[in-house]
């Protein structure tokens, strides 16, 4: 996606930017912009559509605030953005791109023989921590380049790194077995390039290019595609983990080290350092068939709207006749949604004459969400997209989030100028926002996913409207699955007795309501508090059943955290696999704040540790 096509303007844009002319042409643009407000939840206030038919929901009004220093910094961010981050951005882009075909160029075997050479690498730095001198190991990636969006406090406080930066190779694809190996750091982007082209694909490709394989399996990655699948790890069938006494082990569901397979997902690194992984491909054809149907009402109906898209009333949930490939709904206002829906569709199908093609991955065309708005005003309407454009749909636009860093951007002049320049990559934007844009990041700002059962997507959206007022919202399903064992997440015990639409009798289904914008309160000047409304949306989750993702900040107490996830198969892997006192704990690793010297010893001494998780 950030390839080939962007390429083309890059002598143009680098010597035509005139720094000058753009702040001075654009400045009371951006005042303007900023002053009225403009997401949909604002402009249906203004417009008097103050969502009558849920008067009840109505947020609470909220006293004024007082703009401060800060505001004025995260609203001229976008000149940095502009003239530092988007160049340096694609340069990288470019020289990730370079390296990739670096890989590609060389045989499976020489890429094993440098993996073997690699891991021997790894096991021989692991050995050579002193457990009385050193603190506990993570990897040594820097704390701007992860995705999320955690302050990684622990890379700030003592530990021990290991480097894995060599691991970013595909290792094999296996057409036979329908297995790609692949490395922890081989990201999306990467693999999409390769796959796509053969007709395969990961069963579920998470959205950005830069999410790699080592964090979607260690965190939690999901797509429009694992209402089938299940989440990112769920397409898993083998872990390649140096344990903490430096044992390579192969872990599959059903040989010995069966419990570590399971309790691999969500562990954030803490069970040992994965080296490699097998993740199931699927059979994909050349366009997506896209289906952009509007739905209205209030929002337990556009959550019905939603479920009616994915989930047969009959309950026949397996079949491919009534169940589309790619799911996903966007929540424009409280009463407007759009619920896309695709089925794989060969490039003869797609260019038969009458079908619209749209591309959506060149750098001028209209950002995806705002494209799929336009259903809100033509009605129902569908076109084909190119399956790996339709995977990374949203990459250039980073969601939503991309209209707030940059608010031009998605113009058209800017789109078919500079357009080629984005995204900008998450990783420079962290480099960049410094310790203020960051802490405003957290308290005027949510970017929190709630992962809830489908049932419960109708009050989820309600309790989000109420607390937070953020649009729009994004609604993918993922199948929860019953295991043999229980895992950090799991289903609602029982869940199959009440054959609710989307549910199966071997996974319950759920929806991640992905709530990524400024909060209504904080578009209209008024006070929020980010930090007191992530707690209350985690007290309920925890009270639904639901789970946070742990790429978002978390307010959790060590006690809630085990009350939202299960601990059982985590703690005795933990200790089965000597990890106490090796690695740090998952808690830990997710805890907001900086770590104290008290914390940091108390996190290295191994009995000390998740007492909670226990007792639970
Ligand atoms: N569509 C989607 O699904 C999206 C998902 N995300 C989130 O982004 C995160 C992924 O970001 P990304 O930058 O790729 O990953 P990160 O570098 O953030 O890694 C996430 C966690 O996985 C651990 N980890 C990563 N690789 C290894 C490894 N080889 N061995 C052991 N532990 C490892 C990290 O440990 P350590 O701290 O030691 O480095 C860290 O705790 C996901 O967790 C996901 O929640 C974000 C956007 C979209
Ligand atoms: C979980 C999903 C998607 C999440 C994205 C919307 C967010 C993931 C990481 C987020 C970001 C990271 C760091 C940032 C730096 C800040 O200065 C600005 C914001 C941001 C770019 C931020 C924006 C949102 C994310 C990309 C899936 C499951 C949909």
């Amino acid at each position: 996606m950030t390839n080939c096509k962007f390429f083309i303007f890059t002598p143009f844009v680098c010597c035509s930017i005139n720094p000058f002319l753009v702040i001075t042409t654009l400045t009371p643009h951006l005042l303007r912009f900023r002053s009225s407000g403009s997401s949909p939840a604002f402009l249906s206030r203004r417009k008097g559509l103050s969502f009558p038919i849920m008067s009840d929901l109505q947020a609470p009004l909220r006293p004024k605030r007082k703009k401060i220093w800060v505001d004025y910094f995260v609203h001229f961010r976008w000149i940095i953005v502009i003239f530092v981050v988007l160049p340096i951005s694609f340069t990288l882009y470019f020289l990730t791109y370079l390296g990739d075909v670096r890989s590609e160029s060389k045989s499976f075997k020489q890429r094993q023989e440098e993996h073997n050479e690699n891991v021997k690498k790894v096991i021989k730095r692991l050995k050579e921590r002193n457990p009385s001198r050193d603190g506990l190991v993570c990897t040594a990636r820097k704390p701007w380049i992860a995705v999320g969006m955690r302050n990684v406090d622990y890379k700030r406080a003592r530990h021990f790194e290991v480097d894995l930066s060599a691991f970013r190779n595909i290792l094999d694809i296996d057409k036979e077995r329908m297995i790609a190996r692949c490395e922890p750091l081989v990201n999306m982007g990467q693999i999409s390039r390769v796959s796509v082209p053969m007709n395969l694909a990961l069963a579920v490709v998470a959205e950005l290019d830069d999410l790699t394989v080592g964090g979607l399996i260690n965190g939690y990655g999901i797509e429009g595609s694992s209402h089938i699948y299940g989440l990112f790890s769920d397409t898993v069938v083998a872990y390649e983990i140096i344990l903490a006494d430096g044992r390579l082990v192969r872990a599959t569901k059903d040989n010995e080290y069966s419990d570590l397979f399971y309790a691999i997902p969500w562990s954030q690194g803490t069970l040992g350092l994965l080296v490699a992984a097998e993740i199931k491909l699927i059979p994909i054809k050349e366009y997506m068939k896209l289906t952009y149907k509007p739905v209205v009402g209030n929002l337990k109906d556009l959550a019905q709207g939603y479920l009616d898209s994915f989930a047969p009333r009959d309950g026949d949930q397996d079949n491919p006749e009534k169940v589309p490939d790619f799911v996903e709904t966007m929540i424009y206002n409280p009463t407007e949604a759009v619920c896309m829906t695709g089925r794989y569709a060969s490039k003869e199908e797609a260019k038969k004459k009458g079908n619209v093609i749209n591309s959506v991955g060149w750098w001028y065309k209209p950002w995806f969400y705002q494209h799929a708005q336009t259903a809100l005003k033509k009605g129902e309407f569908v076109e084909y997209i190119p399956t790996r454009e339709y995977y990374h749909r949203h990459t250039r636009c980073l969601y939503w989030e991309g209209k707030l860093i940059l608010p031009f951007a998605d113009q058209w002049w800017f789109r078919f100028l500079f357009g080629w320049l984005m995204p900008p990559k998450v990783s420079l934007l962290k480099a960049t926002q410094g310790e203020a844009i960051r802490n405003y990041y957290h308290e005027m700002h949510v970017i929190q996913d709630m992962l809830v059962p489908l049932y419960k997507v109708g009050d989820a959206l309600e309790w989000v409207h109420h607390e937070m007022e953020v649009y729009p919202i994004w609604l993918c399903p993922h199948r929860l699955y019953k295991l043999p064992v229980k895992t950090m997440i799991y289903p609602e015990p029982g869940f199959e007795l009440h054959r609710r639409q989307g549910d199966t009798h071997y996974a319950q289904m759920y929806t991640d309501v992905g709530v990524y914008y400024a909060p209504g309160p904080v578009l209209r000047g008024e006070q929020f508090d980010g930090a007191e409304a992530v707690r209350r949306m985690e007290n309920w989750l925890i009270e639904n059943h639901g789970f946070q993702p742990q790429y978002a900040v978390s307010e959790l107490t060590e006690k809630n955290f085990w009350r939202m996830f299960d601990a059982g198969l985590y703690e005795h892997c933990r200790k089965k696999y000597g990890a106490v006192g090796t690695f740090m704990s998952v808690y830990y690793k997710c805890k907001k704040g900086k770590k104290t010297e008290k914390e940091v010893q108390e996190a290295e001494q191994a009995q000390l540790e998740t007492p909670y998780a226990e007792a639970d």
